[in-house]
């Protein structure tokens, strides 16, 4: 009896778990990405332990600087293959195959009642497969590597639920950026979010990956969507891997929230992920640079909505395209979403994260602005002094045609 995390994670400690318990949780799968892996190997060398718990368990996607942005970064990447090989461990991603959260989707890491942990802070991502996705620190991520258990306080469970249907030039992003402007960004600080309602039962798989990425900008532990035939759909031939889903079961919920999809685009701007506004308060507001792409709103169901309002149209600023896999980017290739957003005069980079944590690729000036599809707006985020608002794709192409902050709606 509870709520999807206290269900999950009585299974995986093997005892009943409630919201408070301190238990010791059976890891699935474990995540480290080219930036993380660093910290977390050695962290593990440190624990004096030879070998890791189960080489087939650990996932290293290059993401976050790949391929590699100067000589210091290549050399630890060529030093992390080499660990990699020497622990035997195949699920190596290397540079171009996609931003880590992703990849964990597309190759079928991402499954219902798994405890899925990555050193990443989105890796709550996992949620909208009914997982129990969470995100650790790198000290974590190597007790993980040496024993393949991890402690947790059991998170209490706040319920959101969102009915109705988008208005045309709303989706995923925009009910996202809506939540997190009541629930704020500590309002559900190591407390997990379930989500329900005829909206959520409605968005694709990749919307809810929107949803759940963005639950750690509410200061949550876990966002998740109940597993249903949308998810299994998406699972079939991916993973060789059984699973069991998981639902709540007469769960006992610490908050509810309510939310109607009739809302308008919705922009987070600077400096903080709550700081949300209707599309109509802050239209016009001038950018210097249009990025769309990330682990939040960088899947082919991205690229086609900015592609259907830039179709036939200009940008008016620098415009970068980042798709989240080779696999999105193959789609897009051979869709001729590639080409309308090329001849629009977008560019398109490598899978990545791309500048979306100010790392390389699209770094911006002090005083220069983005609209971007990504997660965080903070100060620096992309660069120095420069500012950041996050909004869909939808609401980022837009914005692109006229280089000002633009109503989607009228391009629809
Ligand atoms: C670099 C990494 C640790 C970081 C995270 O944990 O989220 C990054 O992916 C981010 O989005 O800021
Ligand atoms: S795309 Fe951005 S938010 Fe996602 S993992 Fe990479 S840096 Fe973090």
């Amino acid at each position: 009896m509870g709520t999807i995390t206290e269900e999950i994670l009585g299974r995986a400690s093997g005892k009943k778990a409630h919201a408070g318990d301190f238990i010791i949780a059976r890891v699935d799968y474990a995540m480290s990405h080219d930036g993380t892996s660093v910290l977390a190997v050695k962290a593990f060398k440190d624990m004096l332990v030879e070998k890791v718990w189960d080489p087939g368990r650990i996932i290293i996607p290059f993401d976050h600087l790949a391929p590699a942005n100067n000589e210091t970064t290549a050399l630890l990447q060529k030093e992390l293959r080499e660990w990699a090989a020497a622990q035997k461990i195949s699920h190596l991603y290397d540079v171009g195959e996609g931003i880590c959260h992703q990849v964990m989707a597309e190759k079928g890491f991402a499954l219902p009642g798994k405890v899925i942990v990555g050193a990443d802070s989105h890796s709550c991502t996992y949620g909208a497969f009914g997982a129990f996705g969470t995100g650790v620190g790198a000290t974590d991520m190597a007790e993980i590597y040496a024993s393949g258990k991890l402690w947790f306080r059991v998170p209490e469970t706040i319920e959101v639920t969102v009915d109705g249907r988008f208005p045309k030039g709303v989706t995923a992003k925009d009910i996202t950026l809506r939540i997190i402007k009541d629930i704020k960004t500590d309002g559900a600080a190591y407390k997990a979010l379930e989500f329900y309602g005829t909206t959520i039962e409605a968005m694709s798989m990749s919307g809810r990956m929107t949803l759940c990425n963005m639950a750690i900008e509410m200061g949550a532990k876990a966002g998740i969507v109940p597993p249903d035939a949308k998810t299994g759909a998406y699972l079939k031939d991916r993973s060789a891997e059984p699973y069991s889903p998981v639902i709540a079961n007469d769960p006992t919920y610490c908050d509810s929230y309510h939310f109607d999809s009739n809302i308008s685009p919705q922009v987070a701007c600077p400096i903080d992920v709550d700081n949300v506004h209707d599309i109509e308060e802050v239209e016009g507001t001038h950018v210097d640079q249009v990025l769309i792409g990330s682990c939040t709103n960088g899947r082919l169901e991205d690229l086609e909505s900015a592609a259907s309002i830039l179709k036939g149209r200009k940008v008016k600023c620098r415009t970068l395209v980042i798709p989240a896999s080779r696999s999105v980017m193959l789609e897009a290739v051979n869709s001729g979403i590639a080409a309308t957003l090329l001849s629009a005069g977008a560019t398109i980079c490598n899978p990545g994260c791309g500048p979306c944590l100010g790392g390389h690729m699209g770094v911006m000036a002090e005083g220069e602005a983005c609209m971007s599809t990504t997660n965080r707006n903070f100060k620096g985020r992309m660069g120095k002094g420069a500012d950041v608002y996050l909004g869909s794709p939808l609401t980022a192409a837009a914005t692109a045609v006229e280089g000002k902050i633009a109503d989607p709606r009228r391009y629809l």
